[in-house]
This record gives structure tokens, sequence and C-alpha cells, in this order.
């Protein structure tokens, strides 16, 4: 039955293709649409994600775009600078619309910001905006510098031996619950652990609704996830409805996001409310944890890099009492902490590139997409670029050291790690808090990681991920000065 329905799908686009084949991109749609897909996971199983996959393709059709076929749709790969523009600009449009595959809208929910559009859209961005930008995030500073202070107490002892990236995630995971459902239950927050893991690795697995498959597993710890985060809301209402002073300095974003309004009044609707809190802690947990993971290994293996950020963070210690929270002045002041997380995404993005589908007939570089058609813009290709960026394969973060050392940034549209477009990240100042509070504290503790495998291989699948989970011997002492 599928392998007929695999069939007709692909016969009618191939009738599709040949009728229309001048007008097209070269490129091929491989067998059966599945050959491409397989392609295409294979190279983000090794190091460059889908580098090697998009290289090989605009070689062998001389073009930058050409198309393909990418889990059963047929699509066309757009590069560089103009296409990642072109993306933007068509889906401000609503010329190009995000486009998830149903079975992870299923799993992630249908009221979620990467699902909607429009009206709905502009609701749900405008009060993210008021709950993850800097003045949100200032009032919850102290909590998330206390709970980093006693991450490092607890998890980076001397002599300890510890996997970076598992340390890193747990942390990252427990302070977004913090933060953005305001709990510190250690129960609650570690049995949340479990079910988030087991929901997100649904997200990637073959939509199988049946008891034992990886996908059914996913849907249950979904249901779990929606009746804690219904529960730790209810209990927040109830909490601000004995408030005396609705404008408190409150200390979650939760509470920040229960109160807020758009421009026209209107609120998070309660099913909203629920979906985007997972999805917050879905968009902003493996990613930075992820970035942050890679910073460590590249600041290992740079040790004048790691030498700059030591300035940075006692010059910035210098300034504060002993004990003394950072602020968000502090964090950015942070300059070349930043350059580094950006330099770390350009290398090492956490997404391997947006895929948007066409809602009529578009024409790019002299060539049609037709309507329903799939566009993919590979971030890699554009980031690994030297005509953007000069030497692109050298760790460099003083690219993006913009007024001091620098006196243009890249150019607009080559640096794409937080998207392109009306769906671009919401979260960067999150993330660059979170990162630059664990490299401050990591810092100023005077801890030395040192790799039990400096080279240790990573794949790309779905996201940069050390083969071993980066391990570590811990020391305290002093850093070499260079
Ligand atoms: C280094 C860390 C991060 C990276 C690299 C990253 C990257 C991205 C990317 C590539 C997108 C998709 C854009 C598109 O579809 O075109 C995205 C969307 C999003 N991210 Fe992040 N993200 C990070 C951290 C965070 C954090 C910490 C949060 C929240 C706490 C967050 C919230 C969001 C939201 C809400 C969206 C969807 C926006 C929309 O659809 O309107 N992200 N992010």
């Amino acid at each position: 039955m599928t392998a007929s329905v695999f069939a007709s799908r692909a016969t009618l686009q191939n009738v599709a293709v040949i009728l229309r084949s001048r007008e097209l991109p070269p490129g091929s749609l491989g067998f059966l649409l599945i050959e491409e897909t397989l392609h295409f996971i294979s190279s983000l199983r090794q190091a460059g994600g889908p580098g090697r996959f998009v290289n090989e393709r605009t070689a062998r059709f001389g073009s930058q775009t050409f198309k393909t076929s990418l889990f059963l749709n047929s699509t066309v790969v757009v590069q560089g600078v103009a296409g990642n523009r072109f993306v933007a600009s068509a889906e401000s449009r609503r010329d190009l619309l995000n486009s998830w595959p149903a079975s992870t809208l299923e799993l992630l929910g249908k009221n979620v910001p990467a699902a909607v559009h429009g009206a709905q859209h502009k609701r749900q961005r405008q009060i993210m905006s008021a709950c993850l930008g800097p003045g949100a995030l200032q009032k919850v500073m102290s909590r998330a510098d206390r709970m980093t202070r006693k991450h490092f107490e607890a998890s980076w002892s001397d002599e300890a031996q510890l996997s970076i990236a598992g340390t890193v995630k747990t942390h990252v995971f427990r302070l977004a619950c913090s933060l953005l459902a305001g709990t510190e239950d250690e129960g609650l927050v570690g049995h949340m652990e479990a079910h988030f893991r087991t929901w997100i690795s649904g997200l990637v697995a073959v939509p199988l609704d049946v008891p034992g498959t990886t996908f059914n597993k996913a849907r249950r710890a979904r249901d779990v996830l929606r009746r804690q985060i219904d529960e730790v809301i209810q209990q927040r209402r109830r909490q601000l409805q004995h408030e005396q002073n609705a404008n408190s300095q409150y200390e979650d974003l939760l509470s920040q996001m229960i109160l807020a309004r758009d421009e026209n009044g209107s609120s998070l609707t309660p099913e909203e409310l629920r979906d985007v809190t997972l999805f917050l802690l879905f968009a902003g947990h493996d990613t930075s944890a992820t970035a942050l993971t890679f910073a460590l290994k590249f600041l290992e293996q740079n040790p004048s890099c790691l030498n700059r950020l030591v300035q940075e963070h006692e010059a910035i210690a210098s300034e504060k009492q002993p004990g003394e929270a950072l602020n968000w002045m502090d964090i950015s002041n942070m300059k070349y902490t930043w350059a580094v997380l950006l330099e770390t995404l350009r290398l090492r993005s956490a997404s391997f590139g947006g895929m948007k589908e066409a809602q009529k007939e578009l024409k790019y570089n002299g060539y049609v997409i037709p309507k329903g058609w799939k566009m993919f813009f590979p971030v890699s290709s554009t980031h690994e670029n030297d005509e953007y960026f000069k030497d692109s394969s050298k760790f460099d973060p003083s690219r993006f050291e913009l007024d001091t050392v620098q006196k243009e940034g890249p150019p607009p549209f080559s640096f794409v790690a937080f998207g392109v477009g009306p769906h671009a990240c919401k979260g960067g100042d999150f993330a660059r808090m979170t990162i630059s509070l664990y490299i401050h504290h990591l810092i100023m503790g005077k801890i030395k990681w040192t790799s039990l495998e400096l080279y240790e291989k990573y794949h790309c699948f779905p996201i940069p991920t050390f083969t071993k989970g980066y391990q570590v011997v811990v020391s305290h002492d002093k850093f070499p000065v260079m």
C-alpha cells in the first residue's frame, strides 16, 4: 500500500518534471523520491552536515540552484546570500510558508509559532518578544546566575571525569524549566526531562503510531508533558491572582507570558500558552546546549581565544562585589563571548537549513519553482563560503567583533544560524544569556577541562553531536597566560 502511494506520487511528480523540464532547475528527483533523501541523511550522519550532499550536486549540475527530492517532496535547493534573501522575502509575502512534516507538527502541537501564520503568528511573536527580550530577561537574571553557580559546584568538581555534552544538556534543560516554566522542583524536573527526551526523539522518527514505536512513545510522552505544563500554568495563574501588584518583579517568564498582551490587547489562549511553553523548551534546549558544547571544544582547541575570554570575564568580574549576580548589561558587555558563540554557530549550526513550501508558482534565478514544491536553503554552504567568510574553515571569532576589530560585519543573509524571514529565531537573547553565564562561571571558577580525545568525531543528524559526548577531565587551576 505505502509502496504504491510512493510510486504513484513519484510518477505524477516525474510527469510534471518531464513536461516542464526546460523551466525547472537542473538536478534529479532520484528513484521513487526516496533515493535522494537517503543520500541526504547519509551526509548528515557525518561531520559537515548536508555539505557533502549539496556540494556534490552543485558541482555535478554546475548550478547553485538545483532540484532534488527530500523527505518525499520535490525540492529546489537555493544557496548563498541571494538564495537566503529570496526565501526571506518570499516568506514575508507569504508566497512561501514554513513547512514542517505533518508528523512533527502532530508532536509539537498545532498552535506552535512554527506552525501558524498571519494574525495568530503575529500575536504570538509580539508576546514572545515581550517575554524573551532583554527587559524580561533582566528580571530572571539573578535566578539564572544562582542556578549556574550551583551547577558548577555540583557537577564540575576537581578531577571529575564528565561528558560535557550530557552535563551541559541537563543544565540547559533545568535552567529553561526554571526560567520558562517557573519550576525547580527536582522530582518534577527530572520526570519532565525523561519525557522531554522521549518526546523529541520522536520528532525525527518514522511516523508509525503503533505501540512500541519511537513515534508512539513520543506521542505519549507529549501527552504527559502537556498535563504537567497545564498543572504548572494553573498553579501560576492562581498565584498571580493572589498577587497584589501585577507588575511586580516576576522571576519567571511564564508569569510574564500569562500577563503579556499584543498590540490589540489579546493574550495567548490556554491551549496556545501550553503549546508555546513546550515549544520554547524544545526550540531553546538542544540548540543552546549544542552551541555551548561546541564552543567549549573550539576554546579548548584555540587557547589564544580562550585567553581573550579570560581577560574579558576577569574585567567584568572586577567591577562586581563578591557574590553579586550578573545583569543584562554585563551580558551585553561580553562582546568577545558573543563573537565566540556566533563563530561556533557559523561552523556548527544547530539547524542544517530551512524548508519552505511554495504557495504559488515562483521564479528564481530564471528557473520556475512549481506551486507545492519545497525550497530548501542549506546553512553550511553559505557559512562555509570564502566569498562571505575569508578562510571560512578557520575558527576566528574576530570576524564577528564589530566596532572593535571589523568595520563591517558579514554581509546580510550570510549568517543564517538563527534562520531568516518571519519565522527567524526569537530566542537569541535567551541563548546568549544562558551561554554567557555558563562561560563566565566556568572561567571565574578557574576550571580547566581536558579532552580524553581532542579531535573527537561528531555527526550532524539531526544536529551536531559528539559521538562520545565530549568526555573531559576537570581540574581547578590558573589558566596559562599566553
Ligand atoms: C543557539 C541557540 C539557538 C539557535 C541556533 C536557534 C535557531 C533557530 C532556528 C534556525 C529557527 C528556525 C527559523 C526558521 O524557521 O526560519 C528558530 C526558531 C525559533 N527559536 Fe530558536 N534557536 C536558538 C535558541 C532558542 C531559544 C533559547 C529559544 C527560546 C527560549 C528559541 C526560540 C525560538 C522560537 C520561538 C522559534 C520559532 C519562531 C517562529 O516560528 O516564529 N530559540 N531558532
